[in-house]
């Protein structure tokens, strides 16, 4: 029989949209949402399991899947010897200490003796040995915001994203202790058919975020600007430049990274380009 890749997901939660929608883009359908914990790919040799974010990196270490999206808290937290294969670029949040509004901090020593509620023992544990702090860390499973105001503990240590659950429980971000996003992990030892279906994967997942993080320029170049405007604009390998109907002016198409976007297309305005399209791209292919 030849090799599926089994590929577990968060069922319902922060990160399970931006997964599914991953693999949509990869051009892999599967159902999902419709109480079925398990989906077979229509177009791709891949079942998905639908299962609790913590229990993943287990499953994968396991075998019982091959791959695995969860976020980096989890899968540091839970300490299984699982390959981090790939940085997805969502569910971005960091792992943070909060208190009180009203506690006037005065730095991590403020926590000794104290009680922290958390359901990540082992990050905050290693976290506070590092400080030189003894606390007593509370684990708690979820709603980690509320102890506090239940008399349950004296500071968190929990997600924190936009910062609003916070705020809304009364406490103040204090210290910063890890930074996570989404990643894809895998089982260390894969065969080489279900290796060279990640490959696969990986290739695909590398073009849609590649896409996504440039954008497809189209603009109007003067000649005598044309050297200065496509030094801006080197492309992938280079801008392609074709004349214009009215003389003296040319197109120049080419991509451009977003994170350089707004400096560069302000300097090729400068330079003297007119009529600049910007488009998304779909798929980028190296
Ligand atoms: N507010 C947030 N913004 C961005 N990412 C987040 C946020 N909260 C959590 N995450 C990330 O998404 C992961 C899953 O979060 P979620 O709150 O859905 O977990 P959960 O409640 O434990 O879910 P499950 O029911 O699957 O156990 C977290 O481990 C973290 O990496
Ligand atoms: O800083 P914010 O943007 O407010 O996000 C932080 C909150 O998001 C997560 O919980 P979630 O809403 O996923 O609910 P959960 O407790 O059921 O996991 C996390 O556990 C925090 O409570
Ligand atoms: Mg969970």
């Amino acid at each position: 029989m030849s090799s599926v890749l089994r590929i577990a997901l968060q069922k319902n939660g922060r990160l399970s949209e931006d997964s599914y929608q991953l693999f949509k883009e990869c051009g892999i359908r599967f159902d999902y949402g419709t109480g079925k914990l398990k989906s077979i790919s229509s177009n791709f040799p891949a079942e998905f399991l639908f299962l609790r974010d913590d229990d993943i990196p287990g499953y994968v270490e396991d075998g019982v899947a091959d791959l695995g999206i969860v976020g980096e808290n989890v899968a540091v937290e839970t300490g299984r010897p699982v390959t981090t294969i790939h940085k997805l670029g969502f569910s971005k949040c960091r792992l943070s200490i909060a208190v009180p509004r009203g506690v006037d901090w005065t730095g991590i020593q403020h926590l000794d003796g104290k009680n922290i509620a958390t359901s990540y023992p082992n990050l905050l544990g290693k976290y506070l040995a590092e400080q030189g702090v003894q606390a007593e860390i509370h684990e708690i499973s979820g709603s980690v915001e509320i102890a506090p105001s239940i008399g349950l503990a004296e500071a968190v240590c929990d997600i924190v994203s936009s910062g609003s659950t916070l705020l809304s429980n009364g406490l103040k971000e204090v210290e910063t202790i890890f930074r996570s996003e989404a990643i894809l992990i895998a089982r260390p030892e894969l065969d080489a058919d279900k290796q060279s279906l990640v490959d696969k994967l990986l290739f695909r997942i590398k073009s849609v975020q590649a896409a996504k993080n440039n954008k497809y320029i189209v603009l109007n170049a003067p000649n005598h600007a044309l050297d200065q405007i496509t030094a801006l604009l080197p492309g992938m390998k280079s801008p392609t430049v074709t004349p214009l109907a009215t003389e003296g002016w040319s197109s120049v198409h080419s991509v451009l990274n977003e994170n350089e976007f707004w400096e560069n297309i302000e300097a090729i305005r400068a330079a003297g380009a007119e009529g600049i399209l910007v488009i998304p791209i779909e798929k980028m292919i190296y």
